[in-house]
């Protein structure tokens, strides 16, 4: 088995933190990546790790972090046998959900135009200049690195899916000790009142949670005063106070709880003790923004509805539309 040497990888954020004096947050983390990849790992983790290794080795990378795709590059081009690795590598950390990148003039075809996503958001963010920001449930880390491109100072994304953090890892090796870090744990691992962030994003994680209301007490609990929460579910139609819960799956998928209606989440917004909450985004999910692409073969969207009447999902729910919220910690 293959070894990922975690504590070398992590070692800067760990300084980092204990810098800051977040000393007891540092143990924590380092108890449950010590659970995550020594007691405890992952079947794949060692073909990942090799896909990781076969990425060929590049000097003087450039990294544009504020376009559509994440983009990589270099002054020398990639001689026939280190291309041949690079396609390896990346194929062999598929299937890639969110992005797109772009890897020395490859591009990685994402499931999820995640840009888009950023594109609705963006306009409405307070500058990102300077802050430290936390993004739950980041995926490959993808609106990480947009954040890190707007300025932010130190960007720590969270999400429990191991194969992202390889995907994340093979951009962030490229780039050297850039303050973004990507670790796998999940919302409830976090200590509880960190109040340590300026920007805590929530993007596709709150229909996934079971109690909706405690994860936004929890995202709460990481934003200092004045801090600045986004977030971005799944609404449906409604009025105040309304909101679907599915019997089973949603579009096919598992674990989805709660779709209020936006002025319901409002009100849970209200009611968990933000202040001047607004809807600055509501966008149907559309089969182009969803798809499967040759990075993920997998079924995607278009499956997911029903096929005689595309604006509901196979279960005969309203179909996915999203809404962006943003509100303040008084
Ligand atoms: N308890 C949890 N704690 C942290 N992460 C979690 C948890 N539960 C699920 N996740 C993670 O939240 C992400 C939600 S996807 C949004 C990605 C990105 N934000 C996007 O807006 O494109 C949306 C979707 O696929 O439905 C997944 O990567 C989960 O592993």
């Amino acid at each position: 088995m293959k070894y990922f040497d975690w504590k070398t990888h992590f070692a800067s954020l760990f300084r980092a933190l204990h810098e800051a004096g977040y000393q007891d947050w540092t143990d924590l983390i380092e108890e449950q990546l010590k659970q995550r990849f020594d007691d405890n790992p992952h079947g794949d983790m060692a073909r990942w790790l090799a896909a990781l290794e076969t990425l060929p080795a590049r000097s003087e990378v450039e990294a544009r972090l504020d376009t559509s795709a994440i983009t990589l590059s270099s002054s020398t081009p990639l001689a026939k046998q280190d291309q041949v690795k690079l396609e390896k590598g990346l194929r062999g950390l598929m299937p890639w959900r969110k992005g797109p990148f772009q890897f020395f003039g490859t591009y990685i075809d994402t499931e999820w135009r995640s840009d888009w996503k950023w594109d609705r958001v963006a306009p409405y963010l307070s500058d990102l200049q300077g802050r430290r920001i936390l993004d739950v449930g980041c995926g490959s880390g993808y609106h990480c690195w947009r954040m890190r491109g707007e300025g932010a100072a130190r960007v720590i994304g969270i999400d429990p899916g191991l194969l992202f953090m390889f995907q994340f890892l093979s951009v962030k090796q490229y780039l050297g000790d850039v303050p973004v870090d990507l670790l796998p744990i999940r919302m409830e691992d976090l200590p509880d009142n960190l109040e340590a962030f300026d920007t805590t994003f929530s993007m596709g994680v709150l229909y996934h949670r079971r109690s909706p209301l405690d994860h936004l007490l929890e995202l709460k609990g990481t934003l200092r005063k004045g801090g600045e929460l986004v977030l971005e579910t799944l609404v449906v139609d409604g009025p105040e106070g309304y909101s679907l819960m599915p019997e089973d799956r949603y579009g096919q998928m598992r674990n989805v709880w709660f779709l209020p209606s936006c002025d319901t989440l409002l009100r849970w917004l209200d009611r968990t003790g933000f202040r001047n909450a607004r809807v600055v985004d509501v966008t149907d999910t559309t089969t182009d923004e969803q798809r499967s692409t040759d990075w993920m073969r997998f079924n995607s969207l278009e499956d997911f509805l029903d096929p005689d009447n595309p604006s509901l999902t196979i279960e005969g729910y309203p179909g996915p539309k999203r809404a962006t919220v943003i509100a303040e910690k008084p």
